[in-house]
């Protein structure tokens, strides 16, 4: 592989924010965003392997029919790479145990946790035990949320971020539910619930709607697996990388960067840093 970082933006089926989550890359430091539509990867022509970071974005991925990114988690689970004999979930699990990253918002974060890939409490980045599931509010939800971050967290994107992060949310299915208690006591013991809906300074996560606007078990609105180096949250942190993004940044003094691209900034450093 060449020298430099390479970002990958997986796109099609219902996709959209692909080319903000490029855009939020390259403004990160990577050397090189590409999108790649899900076809130009079942066909063999675009490889996972040839990337350091990949992008799952949101979207509406089938229409959220049969619920939110469940049809593309099974197509991509047992579909074929053409020409090659092996399956695209097998790009995926080398694309991981080689030490690189991915990056799944809102519909990606969905397909994440509904193909196993987070929380990954075993190492097995291919069994589901949480989900994402209807707002409890029972309606689609758009409005900006408070993030409080977990500081002891291994995860690799969130360094650096003091209290927490201000970003917009955009989803009807952002419902964090775990399968056991089990599951969310070793999510907390883990420090993998990253991001959390909170009040206004951060300083304790919020069951109250609208702060937590769908209500998320444990108030989780963001996940990594134990390696640090995958992640999923609902919130859409390519969707404020400049401050003219922010609601009210024609009344109040903000500093040139949104919240959001402190991860991908993080993400670029560690590729540098450690992959190529
Ligand atoms: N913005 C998004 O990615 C939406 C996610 C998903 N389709 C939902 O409504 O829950």
């Amino acid at each position: 592989m060449s020298d430099k970082s390479r970002a990958i933006v997986i796109t099609g089926n219902g996709t959209n924010c692909e080319t903000e989550a490029a855009h939020a890359c390259r403004l990160g430091g990577f050397d090189e965003a590409v999108i790649a539509h899900i076809a130009e990867i079942l066909s063999g022509e675009i490889r996972l392997d040839d990337f350091h970071f990949l992008n799952l974005t949101g979207g509406f991925l089938d229409g959220d029919d049969l619920g939110s990114a469940k049809a593309q988690a099974n197509r991509l689970t047992n579909a074929k790479v053409a020409g090659t004999g092996e399956r695209l979930v097998e790009q995926f699990i080398r694309f991981i145990d080689s030490g690189k990253l991915i990056l799944g918002v809102c519909n990606g974060f969905q397909l994440m946790v509904k193909m196993g890939m987070l929380p990954a409490l075993d190492g097995d980045h291919l069994s589901q035990t949480v989900t994402l599931t209807h707002n409890d509010c029972g309606r689609f939800q758009d409005r900006w949320c408070y993030l409080k971050v977990d500081q002891g967290s291994p995860c690799i994107f969130t360094k650096g971020i003091e209290k927490g992060i201000y970003l917009p949310v955009r989803h009807g299915e952002g419902k964090f539910l775990c399968n056991t208690t089990e599951t969310i006591e070793r999510i907390e013991s883990g420090h993998l619930a990253v991001f959390k809906y909170s009040d206004e300074n951060y300083e304790a996560p919020s069951m109250d709607f609208p702060l937590n606007p769908n209500g998320s078990q444990n108030a989780v609105a963001g996940l990594c697996d134990p390696t640090g180096r995958l992640m999923g949250l609902m919130p859409h942190p390519e969707a404020f990388v400049h401050y003219t993004q922010h609601p009210r940044w024609t009344r109040e003094e903000l500093p040139e960067d949104g919240d959001g691209l402190m991860l991908y900034r993080n993400a670029a450093e560690y590729v540098r840093n450690n992959l190529l």
